[in-house]
């Protein structure tokens, strides 16, 4: 079985779970609170550039110039999404760019880039692609089960369009290929590692909708009451 094949069966019940996530339902009919999207493009701007930085640090250590030039396209690529999509909705729902520059990372989007920067530039490029690997993956997973059940009018069918669309599905298909390739070549214990962050790149995606979904922050500690503060008892 291929590297693809094995970590598709070894997450099949992850990608299930978060096709049926309520951020995703909601994205599907179009019920999506407005408030709630706001949140998650500001924190999938954020995360972009660091998945992008990421992608440039594995491209550093990619075994031949094809590759070097697939995963630095790729993290380009990311950026450019993250303009025009982000901008489209961020115009659209009223976003300034103030709005963005004070609502830091939220637990969620930092541990994901902290992760993928981590290992892209800790680790052997294998491992580094296939933790970036569940990024593309998932999200044409999700793109493609929503689009099968939206309306035309949802509103956020920009979105469904980009991830449903033919460039990303040919994007994921060279990334698949490419991670493939990297397993053929990597030892055992090193493919057993790449079959590791590819799993917790896709729980770390379950994580970012799901945080997404409940506008997840950090604490503020300075406004717990007081008497919340310090030993429970
Ligand atoms: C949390 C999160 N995960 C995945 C994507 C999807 N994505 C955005 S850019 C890119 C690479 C090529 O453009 C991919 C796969 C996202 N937006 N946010």
């Amino acid at each position: 079985m291929s590297f693809i094949e094995t970590v598709l069966q070894e997450n099949a019940r992850l990608c299930a779970d978060i096709r049926a996530m309520p951020f995703n339902r909601a994205l599907a009919d179009g019920s999506l609170p407005q408030a709630v999207f706001q949140h998650y493009i500001i924190q999938d701007a954020h995360y972009l550039e660091g998945f992008a930085r990421a992608l440039a640090r594995a491209a550093a250590g990619a075994p031949d110039a094809e590759s070097v030039a697939q995963l630095a396209g790729s993290g380009a690529g990311a950026i450019a999404v993250e303009r025009q999509l982000h901008g489209h909705y961020m115009a659209l729902f009223g976003v300034d760019a103030q709005t963005f520059a004070a609502t830091p990372p939220s637990p969620a989007c930092e541990h994901y880039a902290s992760f993928l920067l981590a290992t892209a530039a800790t680790r052997g490029v294998g491992e580094a692609v296939a933790a970036l690997l569940p990024c593309f993956w998932v999200y044409r997973d999700v793109g493609n089960a929503i689009q099968a059940t939206a309306s035309a009018d949802n509103p956020y069918r920009a979105w469904i369009d980009t991830y449903a669309g033919e460039d990303f599905d040919a994007a994921v298909t060279r990334m698949c290929a490419l991670a493939d390739r990297l397993a053929e070549a990597a030892s055992p214990p090193e493919q057993a590692r790449m079959r590791a962050a590819f799993a917790k790149s896709t729980l770390l995606e379950w994580m970012f909708w799901d945080s997404a979904w409940r506008l997840g922050a950090w604490p503020d500690t300075a406004a717990t009451p007081p008497q919340m503060k310090g030993d429970p008892s």
